[in-house]
């Protein structure tokens, strides 16, 4: 088992770079622009998002595959462990290169703990507290996601959770990819990053603000206007 752990995570490390950003979205439109940016190493979803294009999780991926080859993460939905592990198998056989999001409760560490040797890669995701961090590297999981908003929601700090879990993986050399999530604005994305994050998931909405400021705006159009005084046009 520590064998396993050790194999994952040094693979993973090793191509840290391939997870720096998923796109946290289902709405395969939005896909397929955003990685035309080429920056896109990932695609995130969770049901909430397959909710929202209305689709099944089944239909998405096979129409993500059909441009995107990188990692594709969707969430098992049952609460009981072992219906956790049966469904992780069911979404990890639909594709190559599949992540399986699973909450970071004692049921769905329980889970990881047994998938992790099976070489299915899995990401414990709705992470609030630090202690649920903790469990969930120490349990072997490839990838875990803190989430930073929805903590904010409840009047707890994001970003603050975010730092200690960072430190604590430090501290223990815990391997595991560590990936803001739940991110709102360019500058929580931003601030994760220099809290140490090892990857980001960016809705499109946030995916968008890195390429946006007015001055550049402002720039464009004055740089055009004055080459067209030049040219005449
Ligand atoms: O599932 C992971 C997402 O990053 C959660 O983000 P959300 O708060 O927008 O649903």
């Amino acid at each position: 088992m520590a064998e396993v752990y050790n194999l994952v995570n040094k693979k993973l490390r090793r191509n840290i770079m391939d997870y720096r950003i998923f796109l946290d979205t289902a709405n395969v439109k939005e896909i397929e622009e955003a990685v035309e940016t080429g920056i896109v190493a990932g695609i995130a979803t969770n049901p909430n998002k397959m909710a929202n294009v209305g689709r099944k999780y089944e239909d998405v991926i096979k129409d993500i595959r059909s441009f995107f080859d990188g990692p594709i993460a969707v969430e098992a939905i049952p609460t009981e462990t072992e219906e956790i592990i049966e469904e992780a198998k069911r979404l990890n056989d639909l594709s190559e290169n599949i992540v399986i999001k699973i909450p970071a409760n004692k049921k769905g560490i329980k889970a990881i703990n047994k998938l992790v040797p099976m070489g299915i890669k899995t990401n414990a995701t709705l992470i609030c507290n630090p202690g649920q961090a903790l469990a969930a590297g120490l349990a072997g999981s490839p990838f875990i996601s803190p989430f930073i908003s929805r903590v904010d929601y409840i009047g707890h700090d994001g970003m603050e959770l975010f730092r200690k879990v960072r430190k604590m993986y430090d501290f223990y050399d815990i391997k595991s990819v560590v990936i803001a999530a739940s991110i709102k604005n360019c500058n929580d994305a931003i601030e994760s990053i220099l809290a140490g994050a090892d990857s980001l998931a960016l809705t499109y909405e946030v995916f968008n603000q890195l390429f946006n400021h007015p001055v550049t705006e402002e720039g464009i159009k004055k740089f055009t206007n004055d080459y067209n005084s030049i040219y005449g046009k």
